[in-house]
């Protein structure tokens, strides 16, 4: 665990980026940093591997307050990614990965391999190994940045706008891989965010800030998506969070009809399309596992041309359809 007690950071010129921040950073999740512009993130996460000192409070990790520490071996147990990668521009991909390990004195061997090895886990194509950062495109070399922050398996993993820089679609691919990676490694990661959608997907926990650096809250999301404790926290949220908090409610017990005759299935069992009164098949639409969300489920129902949103199972196979009436029905209780 991270904790902050009663943190303070006070500039030289006098501004308080951070004031008396508390919060507990569990173990082994995800902890996201969000706020509006200016409103003490960075500030927040570079006082944990003290690239900024702090001017007051505490901040422990396991118990143990990092100002013990000498600076450069906390760092070196704390892996860091920030926006545009920061890769060294004359390393290749496979050497810049390699940074740290070189540093604490691993072999040649053992370093390359594990190199590879986590190039591999953060998907990417080992043939760009030996190119340089310039050769590799943004969402590349973000990868690239989160090989090289877990190359010597920190415990802790600080993340400041990693996504910020690439377009929506790399940047979706990347919060998903961030996603699958932490249910393999199980890192204390704290992310920082200008995006409460980011936040709402990434985080275990979120803390909203406020500008002065003040805790505004600490929730997870789905808490904070229906409990939002003033009317800062509500805008900053924005719109439809009714609709957004469904993403956190599963539809493991929505109620099932049978695969109606006019959903036409292919032999495995595949939906194909949705049969017409006039013999024409029109598009499935959107499909949901029973392990989805309500919101993945009402997305099938939406999209729908019959109003049916079909379940598949693991395989792709139909298992059951749903109609707004039972939808409705679970919204309600
Ligand atoms: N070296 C510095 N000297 C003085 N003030 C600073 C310094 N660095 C940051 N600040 C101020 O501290 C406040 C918090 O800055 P910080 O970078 O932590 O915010 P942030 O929430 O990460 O912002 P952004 O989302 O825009 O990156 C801002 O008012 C900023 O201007």
């Amino acid at each position: 665990m991270i904790e902050f007690e009663d943190v303070t950071k006070r500039y030289p010129d006098g501004t308080v980026a951070v004031d008396n921040l508390s919060l507990r950073i569990p173990s082994g999740q995800i902890t996201v940093f969000v706020g509006p512009s200016g409103c003490g993130k960075t500030t927040s996460l570079r006082m944990i591997n003290r690239t900024i000192e702090r001017t007051g409070g505490r901040i422990s990790i396991d118990g143990e307050d990092i100002n013990t520490k000498d600076a450069v071996t906390l760092r070196r147990g704390i892996g860091y990614v920030i926006q545009h990668a920061g890769l060294f521009p004359h390393k290749t991909v496979v050497d810049n990965v390699a940074t740290v390990p070189k540093l604490l004195g691993w072999d040649k061997r053992k370093t390359r391999a594990t190199a590879m090895e986590l190039l591999e886990r953060v998907g990417l194509d080992l043939k760009l190994a030996e190119r340089y950062p310039a050769q590799l495109s943004g969402g590349q070399q973000q990868r690239v940045g989160v090989a090289r922050a877990l190359a010597a398996d920190p415990a802790v993993m600080l993340m400041d706008e990693p996504f910020s820089a690439v377009d929506p679609i790399v940047r979706n691919q990347l919060q998903e891989e961030l996603l699958r990676l932490q249910r393999d490694i199980g890192k204390t990661i704290v992310f920082v965010t200008h995006d409460i959608d980011e936040a709402i997907k990434l985080g275990d926990n979120v803390a909203v800030l406020r500008t002065g650096g003040k805790l505004a809250q600490f929730a997870p999301p789905a808490e904070l998506l229906a409990n939002p404790v003033d009317d800062f926290v509500e805008s900053f949220i924005g719109k439809d969070r009714g609709y957004r908090a469904l993403t956190f409610v599963t539809a493991d017990d929505l109620r099932l009809s049978d695969v109606p005759a006019e959903l036409t299935v292919a032999e495995d069992g595949t939906p194909v399309g949705w049969l017409n009164g006039s013999d024409q098949l029109e598009p499935v639409g959107a499909t949901f596992h029973r392990g989805d969300s309500l919101r993945a489920a009402m997305d099938a129902v939406l999209t729908s041309p019959v109003g049916k949103g079909v379940c598949v199972d693991d395989s792709g196979k139909a298992v059951g359809v749903v109609g707004y009436e039972t939808l409705a029905e679970r919204l309600r209780s």
